[in-house]
């Protein structure tokens, strides 16, 4: 069974204006709100590739109930925890340039976090957990960390998508897949990148420091995967960029649907820049029908 874990769920609200001025009144042209936050993405994608999982984390007030609600309408198992305050809602502002607004995230008790952790005990050896996005302030820093040290303890595989030392802190424990985008890589080791070439050596420090797969996407412009000693590169998909919320999460999902089903590295890797690309051109997350279309036009080169 695969479970997600989105500590800090959203409702993404999508607003879409013709332009955006600062300090006078703006009109939207069109809006959304959908059911957000990176684990939950995840799952959402999973469901529509056939891929049954349970989506796990915080869930509170009149938002809360929203997201949860989404969730099962679309036949995604939930056992979140309930808290007393509200899940946060993100800003997602498509002007003349996207310009993205998120929300800090809710309090927590202690006995909501305890709620949590009880949850994920249940995880077997047969389980890959996914955690994905940004801990809300309430939590150690360490939050993670903790999780993955109870997850590893039953002998299930785990993935993170998270930043900084959050990050870092969680390689020694071998996660299968790690995917930051090259901004977040540079920030990672305070450093810039100018070719893909540059990007190589970091792709491979993470392998280095115990990631069992590294994806470093490039958004627009494709993705490379780190394995063992070899390295490939997507060739970057054309198509409309309508809304690229959610990318980076439909990727890793992708990528996962078929890692826990074949030991097809580049097949799995392939799905995962169908679904990223197939979600960028959409205004919601990706269909199975927009994924399936574009897995045919994925161009892979051996680098290493
Ligand atoms: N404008 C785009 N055109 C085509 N594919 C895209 C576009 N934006 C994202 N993608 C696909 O989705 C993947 C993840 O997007 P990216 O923006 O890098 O991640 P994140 O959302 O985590 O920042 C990319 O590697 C690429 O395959
Ligand atoms: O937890 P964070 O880092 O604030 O990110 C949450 C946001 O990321 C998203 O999951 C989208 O992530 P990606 O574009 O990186 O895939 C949104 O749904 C959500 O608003």
């Amino acid at each position: 069974m695969i479970y997600t874990v989105t500590l800090n769920p959203s409702i993404d609200y999508i607003v879409q204006l013709e332009t955006l001025e600062l300090g006078q009144l703006n009109r939207i042209a069109q809006d959304y709100k959908f059911p957000g936050g990176k684990g939950i993405n995840v799952s959402r994608i999973l469901q529509r590739l056939g891929k049954k999982n349970a989506a796990l984390g915080f869930l509170g007030g009149f938002t809360g109930d929203f997201i949860r609600s989404s969730l099962e309408q679309e036949g995604i198992l939930t056992d979140f925890t309930t808290i007393s305050d509200d899940t946060r809602i993100n800003i997602k502002l498509k002007a003349q340039e996207e310009t993205e607004v998120n929300g800090q995230g809710p309090t927590l008790s202690l006995a909501e976090i305890a709620d949590l952790k009880s949850r994920l005990a249940a995880v077997s050896s047969q389980d890959i957990v996914i955690l994905s996005g940004s801990i809300p302030p309430s939590l150690p820093r360490d939050f993670y960390s903790q999780l993955i040290e109870l997850i590893t303890a039953k002998g299930a595989h785990f993935m993170i998508d998270t930043t900084g030392s959050s990050l870092l802190e969680t390689l020694e424990a071998q996660p299968l897949l790690v995917k930051p985008n090259h901004h977040e890589l540079a920030e990672l080791f305070a450093t810039s990148f100018s070719s893909i070439e540059d990007i190589l050596p970091y792709g491979q420090l993470l392998l280095e420091k115990g990631a069992q797969h590294v994806i470093v996407s490039l958004g627009g412009d494709g993705a490379l995967l780190f394995s063992g000693d070899a390295v490939y590169q997507a060739a970057p998909l054309k198509g409309t960029l309508i809304n690229s919320v959610g990318a980076g999460d439909s990727m890793i999902a992708g990528f996962v649907s078929q890692l826990s089903a074949t030991p097809d590295l580049e097949l799995a890797f392939r799905y995962g820049v169908a679904c990223g690309s197939a979600t960028a051109f959409s205004a919601d997350l990706a269909t199975a029908a927009a994924i399936t279309d574009l897995l045919d036009q994925i161009t892979l080169k051996k680098l290493k």
